[in-house]
């Protein structure tokens, strides 16, 4: 197939690392950490042959009845459902619909892009469900190894509302790759190809990544129903960075608007970032410091965000002067964690070799015997590790007493031990529950050192060890490390292989 007639995107899922409830306040920052597994969007346009006149067939291979069949009627501007479909998928339908809304409106090329009909493939990186049935049935252990032979974007043997999902913002990366395949498809917008094309963007002026950004933002709330932060939509677009959120008033409004009032135009005059000078999230770029690794692992209880946020706001509500005082407590040990991770990036471009031959010794050791090769390493450096340690512990205790107020397991005591054992595994700089915590998931930032000299990472040994032991909760690694690459054009080509037959 010709590439002009095909796009293919991908967008990568988020670890909230410091911030958890603060960054829904404006006042407020929270670092989002990218991860390397991303989803995958892909849309094409079908055969000139083919008569099926401005049809839109999503297909979502991972999934039992992974399909969902729309027409798009260009008198009336409205995405209709095939009456044939199994199931519905609103958060796919509601993008679909002002997408294609917005495309019409913009793009010159629509109406010869959309009259043969597209197909959509929709495809999440494993990390984003859980495993471990797949490894159950694999008769595989917990392991990293094990988790990483699962084949890519491997069969999830259920319909999508039942999976189970791991926390790494599966609907943010998903309606963000699909609202850029298609601005993308339609030509309205164009998508960095590599990192260093991403790097080069200038994050407050360019064009296509803020109108991607607040189209994305603005139906991933619509979908969900509600304002979230938007850190996750943020993250799935610009990578890693420190997040301070966007007014939600500026997308309210929109809400309040009936079918007819909300037209292509309505919609553009607020989310066109030229047209409207009042989106103003801030996004700072920032990510875990070099020679660092993060990863991850599955926790099988789970937890519901929604309900933990409306405890939350329920007690802040009910205690202001108390909920003040926390939060300027824990927001200023969250900023501090942000400023150390900038210094010892600095670090290591200022004074890479001592950087890298303090981390090359420390790294196999635990914090509590890292003082004893102080006269190995440089002092400087050895401070600010140790003061990211103390500062991420004081973060935990801040969560606890959060979590003790609001009588909401934030950081429930299971999610402690395991948290407290990983702290101690050496090379470990921090270990938490991440976003709204809970029962979700934990990361681990871990001291891998400089890779090139071909030493094994002890720290990553000792934490699957650990994982693979625990009998307090169930743990089940995950596949991915960090990755600081926002959204990203890929090459169709790769992923045509995934598309099934029928
Ligand atoms: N692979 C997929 N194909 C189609 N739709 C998907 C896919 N993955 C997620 N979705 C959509 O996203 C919805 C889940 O969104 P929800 O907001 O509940 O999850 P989430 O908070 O992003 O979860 P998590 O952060 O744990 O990944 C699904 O019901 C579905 O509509
Ligand atoms: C509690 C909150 O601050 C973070 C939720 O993070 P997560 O989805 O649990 O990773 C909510 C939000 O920012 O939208």
């Amino acid at each position: 197939m010709e590439s002009q007639n095909m796009y293919a995107v991908s967008a990568p899922g988020k670890v909230l690392i410091t911030g958890g409830y603060l960054v829904l306040d404006q006042q407020y920052t929270g670092f989002v950490q990218a991860t390397s597994s991303r989803f995958v969007c892909l849309v094409l346009k079908n055969d000139k042959n083919i008569s099926d006149n401005n049809s839109v067939k999503v297909t979502s291979p991972q999934f039992i009845q992974g399909q969902w069949n729309y027409h798009w009627n260009n008198e009336t501007k409205e995405l209709s459902e095939d009456a044939t479909n199994a199931s519905q998928n609103y958060y796919i339908q509601c993008t679909i619909q002002n997408t294609l809304l917005i495309a019409s409106s913009l793009s010159p090329d629509f109406n010869d892009l959309i009259s043969s009909g597209i197909k959509i493939i929709i495809m999440g990186h494993n990390d984003f469900y859980s495993q471990r049935e797949q490894l159950q049935k694999m008769n595989l252990p917990r392991n990293f190894t094990s988790i990483r032979s699962i084949p890519d974007f491997c069969e999830a043997n259920c319909l999508i509302k039942d999976v189970n999902k791991t926390g790494l913002g599966s609907s943010a990366a998903m309606i963000t790759a699909l609202v850029s395949s298609l601005l993308g498809f339609f030509k309205i917008i164009d998508i960095p190809a590599s990192e260093e094309e991403a790097k080069k963007i200038d994050t407050k002026n360019d064009f296509s990544l803020n109108f991607l950004h607040n189209v994305a933002q603005y139906c991933h709330c619509l979908a969900q129903g509600k304002v979230g932060s938007g850190f996750d939509v943020s993250a799935a677009i610009w990578g890693s960075h420190v997040y301070r959120r966007f007014n939600p008033a500026i997308i309210n409004d929109l809400y309040k608007l009936d079918k007819k009032e909300l037209t292509a135009e309505k919609l553009v005059s607020v989310l066109d970032p030229k047209k409207n000078p009042n989106w103003d999230a801030i996004v700072k770029p920032c990510h875990i410091p070099p020679g660092f690794t993060m990863r991850l692992a599955d926790i099988a209880t789970g937890s519901s965000t929604p309900k933990m946020v409306s405890k939350v706001n329920a007690w802040k509500k009910a205690n202001p002067e108390e909920a003040f005082e926390l939060w300027s407590k824990l927001s200023s040990y969250n900023n501090k964690i942000n400023i150390l991770f900038e210094k010892l990036t600095q670090k290591c471009q200022s004074d890479s070799e001592a950087y890298w031959t303090t981390l090359n010794t420390l790294k196999n050791y635990t914090v509590k015997e890292w003082k004893q090769y102080e006269d190995k390493v440089s002092k400087d450096i050895l401070d600010l590790l140790i003061e990211a340690y103390n500062d991420f512990l004081q973060v935990r205790c801040c969560l606890r007493t959060l979590s003790e107020k609001t009588e909401t397991p934030i950081e429930p005591e299971s999610q402690t031990h395991l948290l407290d054992a990983c702290m101690e595994c050496p090379g470990i700089l921090m270990a938490g529950v991440p976003g709204a915590g809970g029962f979700d998931a934990i990361f681990c930032i871990i001291m891998e050192g400089n890779s090139s000299n071909g030493n094994v990472c002890k720290g990553i040994d000792a934490i699957e060890k650990l994982w693979q032991n625990w009998t307090e909760s169930s743990v089940c690694p995950l596949c991915a490390s960090q990755s600081n690459f926002g959204i990203s054009k890929e090459d169709p080509n790769l992923y045509l292989k995934f598309i099934p037959s029928n």
